[in-house]
């Protein structure tokens, strides 16, 4: 479903350049859960970004569905097979468009008709009776925006998820809420998932498989079986689960 290959991604120009990804090579399968995970500012969310078209700096191959990306911004027809959600729901929905102007005009922008039906079924999918549909999002808890935001996702019937950190701007509360839903989401429509994460414990949950960063590069890719028992064949993976036992442990 997604294949990258020597992926490099790189901001600004010399002495200032940044090279946040380098030489990344990783294969997500139909269906596959895939987590990226490893410390703040290695890289993980800029692969993110990259495959969504968020960044144009970038050398490498960069396929989905088979078909080989081009650098430039994507066209509609991708964001038909891929969609992002983002970390911040309070960032990524507009404050003045209710629920039923942000489904309605991503159905529009997708071309899809029967959009009153698709709107209610939208909101029944990511758990939300008809009674959000014309809320703001200032009436709404974090869990449920960020419920909004997925039901956006889904809107174009996208194949492929780009999750990035969905739920560390939420309450630890609605925290498993919204993993599980994305769980439920994924079984029911078959989706394929790159999800974001510091938390390997949320991967360990999520995830088949997942590719350990650091400083822009991925040092192991894994299998959660591995990482479930301990079995890091890196330094620094021992180390990051290590690091994440302590904390679950404090
Ligand atoms: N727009 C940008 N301009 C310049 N540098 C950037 C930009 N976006 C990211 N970077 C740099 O690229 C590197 C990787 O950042 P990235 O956000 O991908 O890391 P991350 O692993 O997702 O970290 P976090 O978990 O903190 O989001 C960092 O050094 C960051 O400062």
């Amino acid at each position: 479903m997604l294949t990258v290959e020597h992926l490099n991604v790189w901001f600004g120009f010399d002495p200032d350049r940044v090279d946040a990804v380098k030489d990344a090579s990783f294969t997500v399968a139909q269906g596959e859960s895939f987590g990226l995970v490893g410390e703040s500012g290695s890289g993980k969310s800029t692969i993110l970004r990259a495959i969504a078209g968020l960044i144009d700096t970038w050398s490498g191959t960069i396929a989905v569905a088979g078909q080989p990306l081009a650098a430039r911004r994507r066209d509609r027809a991708f964001y038909k097979t891929v969609q992002m959600v983002f970390q911040d729901p309070y960032a990524s929905l507009h404050p003045r468009h209710s629920v039923d102007a942000v489904l309605s005009e991503t159905l529009r922008l997708q071309g899809m008709g029967d959009i009153d039906r698709r709107i209610t079924s939208l909101l029944s999918d990511v758990g939300l009776g008809r009674g959000f549909r014309f809320r703001y999002p200032h009436q709404l808890s974090g869990g449920q925006r960020q419920r909004v935001a997925i039901a956006r996702a889904l809107a174009a019937e996208p194949r492929l998820l780009l999750l990035d950190e969905p739920t560390s701007a939420l309450d630890v509360s609605v925290q498993a809420e919204i993993l599980n839903l994305l769980s439920d989401l994924r079984a029911e429509h078959g989706l394929t998932y790159v999800m974001v994460s510091h938390d390997l414990a949320v991967v360990g949950h999520m995830c088949d498989r997942l590719a350990v960063m650091q400083g822009g590069r991925i040092v192991e890719v894994m299998d959660v079986q591995a990482l479930r028992q301990g079995n890091a064949r890196q330094d620094y993976t021992r180390q990051l689960i290590a690091a994440s036992e302590g904390y679950a442990r404090a």
